[in-house]
């Protein structure tokens, strides 16, 4: 590919991202992110607006001199005393860059810094070449460019260019801009402007629409070799177009965008969340590249595709972009595929097709209580799934259980037992301590309860609890478990379970007194 393939990508997170209200960063942090960005292998740094404030200065100045394989760039207005203190905050740059801007929109120019349009070209002019005689890398902003006049703005560029900014950005500073609009921009810039080619084109996009990314990859087709983006999209107001996007789009649609990027993609996860950490900003969960559900499937026809053929439904790959795997995610959506897929993953062997269907048949109504089913949650169900199915002397039918303040608990049970229902009720000290009497009124087993633990299985109240109950007859001891979303029916299906395994043994020890 050659050089006029590259887009180079201008990362300033540490910069208009820092411009995020509530994300200011310590000097340390903008370090740490600066070494990520080198990692990440950005082209160019922006780590701050040296003029803004004395730690914003020893900021730059730090980082210019401890990054090696990346530009670091200062944002300076175009006024000798930032670019002065641009300048100085990079001297020690292995390669620096001043990046000076003014605005040419008429609403801009005339409210804000209430200047003649001629005003502006000639302040631009002496701005870039103050710039220029204490950095050899110039970028000029021609700031809210997407609201310029474009005859207007030729001729700043072709100044600016004359007076020797090496970059030419057209930031689209307020968002406003619309990808065919915004490729029609550079490219009648790039064409009309005489002397374009000596510089390369930028773009800075601003989301207030959401279509930072789209517009900032239209611009590529319209020539633009530079995008200034940000990690996660932070920046002023909506955020800037996130770098994650970009060079994704850019890797995955290589075929139509004909451009690439030299980014470590698999860097661009840690890089994310580092920034989300530092700044306190949270990824949404359906962020593209780097959000939780990214890479995550949990429909059963997805899951189905992407185990026969991962291709069916991604199109990049989570190692690219720094995660260990993709996700099947057990819920209500999956089907028996990722259910059998995940089984095998667990080391979980069940030994019959009906055995999976019942498994299945659970794990289906589990999830309809629970939104995310976890690994832990599918060996409790499996598990109990095999005890229950191994002894059905005693069968939980269903049960109803009041627990009122100041009032003595009473459990209503109607259970299953060698093939016939009993229905059996106790009051006790609390709500398991009645399930649990109510149970023996009618089992009379005679065994002591050693055990009673109750463990939240996964994260969240609507995991699943997993009871154990330890029972002990005749010098014998065995364990019962059960799981459910309601622990106090866990408890019952643990203790039925731990009657079943009894009765079991016995029957194994003494196979008449078991018919009993
Ligand atoms: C730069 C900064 C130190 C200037 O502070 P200040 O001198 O108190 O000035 P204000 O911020 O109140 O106002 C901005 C001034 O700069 C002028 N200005 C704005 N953009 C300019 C530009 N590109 N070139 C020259 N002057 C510019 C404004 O017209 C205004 O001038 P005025 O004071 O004569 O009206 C301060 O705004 C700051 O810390 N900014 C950092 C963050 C930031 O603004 N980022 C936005 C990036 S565009
Ligand atoms: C410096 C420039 C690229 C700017 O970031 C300036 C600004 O923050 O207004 C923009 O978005 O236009």
């Amino acid at each position: 590919m050659s050089n006029n393939d590259r887009v180079i990508i201008f990362d300033t997170t540490l910069r208009d991202g820092e411009q995020s209200p509530g994300a200011s960063m310590t000097k340390e942090e903008k370090i740490r992110i600066a070494k990520a960005l080198e990692r990440l292998r950005v082209d160019v740094i922006e780590a701050g607006f040296a003029i803004a404030s004395p730690g914003d200065f020893d900021s730059v100045k730090t980082i210019a001199e401890t990054i090696k394989d990346s530009t670091v760039c200062s944002l300076a207005r175009a006024i000798d005393a930032d670019i002065e203190r641009a300048g100085e905050a990079l001297a020690k740059a292995n390669s620096g860059r001043i990046h000076t801007f003014i605005a040419t929109s008429p609403i801009h120019m005339q409210y804000k810094l209430r200047m003649q349009p001629e005003q502006v070209i000639e302040q631009a002019v002496r701005a870039i070449s103050k710039a220029r005689s204490l950095c050899a890398d110039v970028e000029f902003s021609c700031e809210d460019a997407s609201r310029s006049e474009i005859d207007f703005l030729c001729r700043v560029v072709e100044a600016a260019i004359d007076a020797g900014a090496t970059t030419i950005n057209l930031p689209d500073t307020v968002g406003y801009a619309i990808p065919e609009h915004y490729a029609a921009l550079v490219r009648e810039l790039r064409n009309r402007v005489p002397n374009a080619d000596k510089a390369i084109f930028s773009v800075h996009c601003h989301n207030d629409l959401g279509l930072a990314v789209a517009n900032s990859l239209a611009a590529i087709d319209a020539g633009a070799r530079q995008i200034e983006c940000t990690i996660n999209g932070l920046g002023e107001r909506a955020g800037n177009a996130a770098l994650e996007e970009i060079v994704m789009a850019i890797k995955t649609r290589q075929d139509v965008l004909g451009v690439h990027t030299r980014i470590d993609t698999p860097h661009i996860l840690s890089t994310s969340r580092m920034v989300s950490g530092i700044t306190g900003f949270p990824v949404q969960p359906n962020k593209a590249i780097v959000g939780a559900n990214a890479f995550a499937h949990e429909s059963g026809i997805h899951q189905d595709g992407v185990l026969k053929h991962r291709e069916t439904y991604e199109i990049m790959t989570a190692q690219d972009v720094g995660w260990n795997t993709n996700k099947m995610v057990l819920g209500k959506h999956s089907g028996r595929n990722a259910f059998r897929s995940r089984l095998d993953e667990l080391g979980i062997v069940l030994p019959s097709e009906s055995d999976l269907n019942a498994a299945f048949a659970r794990f289906k109504d589990l999830a309809d209580k629970k939104h995310e089913v976890f690994d832990e949650d599918i060996q409790a169900l499996v598990s109990d799934a095999i005890s229950e199915e191994a002894t059905e002397y005693y069968k939980l039918v269903s049960m109803e259980v009041a627990s009122k303040t100041g009032e003595v608990p009473v459990a209503h049970l109607v259970l299953s037992i060698d093939g016939q229902e009993h229905h059996v009720e106790s009051d006790g000290s609390g709500p398991v301590d009645a399930t649990f009497k109510a149970i023996e009124s009618v089992a009379q087993s005679g065994a002591t309860l050693q055990l009673f633990s109750v463990n939240a299985i996964t994260q969240g109240t609507d995991s699943q609890g997993e009871v154990t109950v330890r029972l002990e007859l005749g010098g014998r001891v065995i364990n019962g478990n059960g799981a459910d979303t309601d622990i106090v029916m866990a408890s019952a299906r643990a203790y039925l379970n731990a009657l079943n395994l009894l009765r079991e043994g016995q029957a194994k020890a003494h196979p008449q007194a078991a018919l009993v």
